[in-house]
C-alpha cells in the first residue's frame, strides 16, 4: 500500500533564497514575519504545536537564520528541510510544475510595467473576439485594490477589468451578476488562445459580487487558465501508471488538466481540508490526494494581513491532527509551499523563498533533510514512493523516511 497527500500552503515561505536580491526580494522571509507580526499585535505567541512537530519552525530557522517564536512548540518527529527554487520566476506554476519534476527553465513572457501595459493589437483582438467594446485597468494591479477603482465603472460599462502583477498573468475581474460568469470565462478563454505566443504562464478569471465600491467581494468561481507544462510530470506518471491522482482545489488549474483524475473543489480554507479528510478515507491504494490551499496566499499574502495569515495557520495547525490520525502504514504526508508573499514585505507581490519539505509517515521520527537545491525532489521522492521511473530533476530522500 502506498499513498501520498500533498497539503501545498500556498506561498507559505521559509526565509529569503539565495537568489532573492534578483528579485528584489532580500531580507523576505513570510513564516517568520507573520509569527513576529502575530505577537506584536496580540501580545501572545502564535500556536503552531503540529506544525512544530512536523519540523515547520525548526526547517524555518535554519532556512531563513531567523528565530521563530511560537506557543506550544514540539520537537520534530518528522523527515524536514527546506528547497531552493531552480525554475526562472516565483509564480505559482513554476512553483508547482518544478515539485512534480518539471522546473520551469524557460523566461515567461511579462508585461511592462506601464500604463497601459498590454499591447494595443492584443487589445484589439480580444475586444473583436469577445465582443466586448474595450477593456478598464490595463496596468499592473492589486485584484481587490482595483475593483474599488474600477468595479462601478465596469458595471455601468460592461467593459472588463484586466489587470498583471509581476507574474505572467492576465488577469480579468468581471461582475458575477451584470457580466455573468459564463462570459467571463469564455473571455478569459478567448485571450488564453491570444496570450499563448507572447508566452503567458496564466489567464485568470477574478469574478466578483456587489452592489458598489464599498462592498464588492471576489467569489470563489476564480479560474486559471494555465499554459501546459513543458514535460510529463510526476502526475502524469502516476496517471499512467493506474494510480489516481485526485485534485483538491485548484491543483487540476495549475496543472492545465494533465495527469489529473480526479477533482473536487471546496471554498476557502476549512472546507478545502475536509474535503481533503474526506478523501483520505477513501483514496485507494497508489493515489495521491494534492491539495492547494489558496486562501494563504490569496486572501493574506497579497492582501498583506500578516495577523489574518497567522490566524489562518493556526487554523490549519489545529486541524491536522484530523489528518495525521487517519494515516496508515504507506501513507506519506507532506507539507510544503509553492512560493513566499511575505505579508509585511513592500508591495503586493510573491516573494523569492525558501519553501518548507515537511515529511511525515506513521513511525517516522526526527529526520533532519537539510538544505534541498530544487522543489523537485518532493516529485522524486514521490516517484521513490509509488515506484516509478525517476524523474529528469530532483534527488529522493525516501531513504531518510525509514523509520528511526
Ligand atoms: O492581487 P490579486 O488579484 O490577488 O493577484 C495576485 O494573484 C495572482 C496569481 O497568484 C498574482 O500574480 C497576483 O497578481
Ligand atoms: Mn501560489
Ligand atoms: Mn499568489
Amino acid at each position: 500500500m502506498a499513498r501520498a497527500i500533498i497539503l501545498m500552503a500556498d506561498s507559505l515561505g521559509i526565509g529569503a533564497a539565495p537568489d532573492a536580491e534578483s528579485f528584489g526580494d532580500v531580507g523576505a522571509n513570510t513564516l517568520a514575519h507573520l509569527l513576529q507580526a502575530y505577537k506584536q499585535e496580540t501580545g501572545k505567541a502564535l500556536p503552531l504545536p503540529n506544525l512544530s512537530r512536523l519540523g515547520l519552525l525548526d526547517a524555518c530557522e535554519a532556512a531563513g537564520k531567523e528565530a521563530c517564536e511560537a506557543s506550544q512548540r514540539q520537537q520534530p518527529q518528522a523527515a524536514w528541510g527546506y528547497a531552493k527554487e531552480l525554475s526562472s520566476g516565483k509564480d505559482t506554476p513554476s512553483g508547482h510544475w518544478e515539485m512534480a519534476g518539471v522546473p520551469v527553465l524557460f523566461e515567461w513572457g511579462y508585461f511592462p510595467n506601464t500604463v497601459p501595459c498590454f499591447p494595443q493589437a492584443f487589445v484589439d483582438e480580444l475586444c473583436k473576439c469577445a465582443d466586448i467594446e474595450g477593456i478598464l485597468g490595463n496596468c499592473y494591479a492589486s485584484g481587490t485594490t482595483i475593483l474599488e477603482q474600477l468595479g462601478e465603472e465596469h458595471v455601468k460599462t460592461g467593459m472588463p477589468i484586466c489587470y498583471t502583477s509581476v507574474d505572467s498573468v492576465f488577469q480579468i475581474a468581471a461582475h458575477e451578476q451584470s457580466f455573468g460568469l459564463d462570459k467571463l470565462y469564455q473571455v478569459c478563454e478567448i485571450a488564453r488562445a491570444l496570450l499563448d505566443e507572447m508566452n503567458i504562464g496564466r489567464v485568470i478569471a477574478r469574478p466578483f459580487i456587489g452592489t458598489s465600491s464599498a462592498d464588492f467581494i471576489r467569489t470563489g468561481n476564480r479560474r486559471d487558465y494555465s499554459v501546459l507544462p513543458p514535460a510529463p510530470t510526476l502526475l502524469d506518471k502516476l496517471a499512467a501508471d493506474g494510480g489516481e491522482v485526485i485534485s483538491v482545489g485548484k491543483i487540476a488549474d495549475i496543472y492545465a488538466h494533465q495527469g489529473i483524475t480526479q477533482k473536487h473543489k471546496a471554498p476557502g480554507l476549512m472546507n478545502l481540508l475536509e474535503k481533503t479528510s474526506e478523501l483520505v478515507d477513501s483514496a485507494p491504494d497508489h493515489s495521491l490526494i494534492f491539495t492547494n490551499l489558496v486562501d494563504f496566499d490569496e486572501k493574506f499574502g497579497h492582501r498583506r494581513n500578516a495577523v489574518g495569515y497567522a490566524q489562518a495557520l493556526a487554523e490549519f495547525d489545529a486541524f491536522l491532527p484530523t489528518i495525521l490520525n487517519k494515516l496508515q502504514e504507506g501513507d506519506l504526508l507532506m507539507i510544503t509551499a509553492d512560493h513566499g508573499c511575505d505579508p509585511t514585505a513592500p508591495g503586493t507581490d510573491h516573494t523569492r523563498e525558501y519553501v518548507p519539505v515537511l515529511a511525515y509517515t506513521p513511525g517516522l521520527k526526527n529526520a533532519p533533510l537539510g538544505e534541498r537545491q530544487s522543489f523537485a525532489d518532493i516529485g522524486q521522492t514521490l516517484a521513490q514512493w509509488f515506484n516509478l521511473s525517476a524523474l529528469e530533476y530532483g534527488e529522493g530522500f525516501k531513504a531518510s523516511l525509514n523509520k528511526a
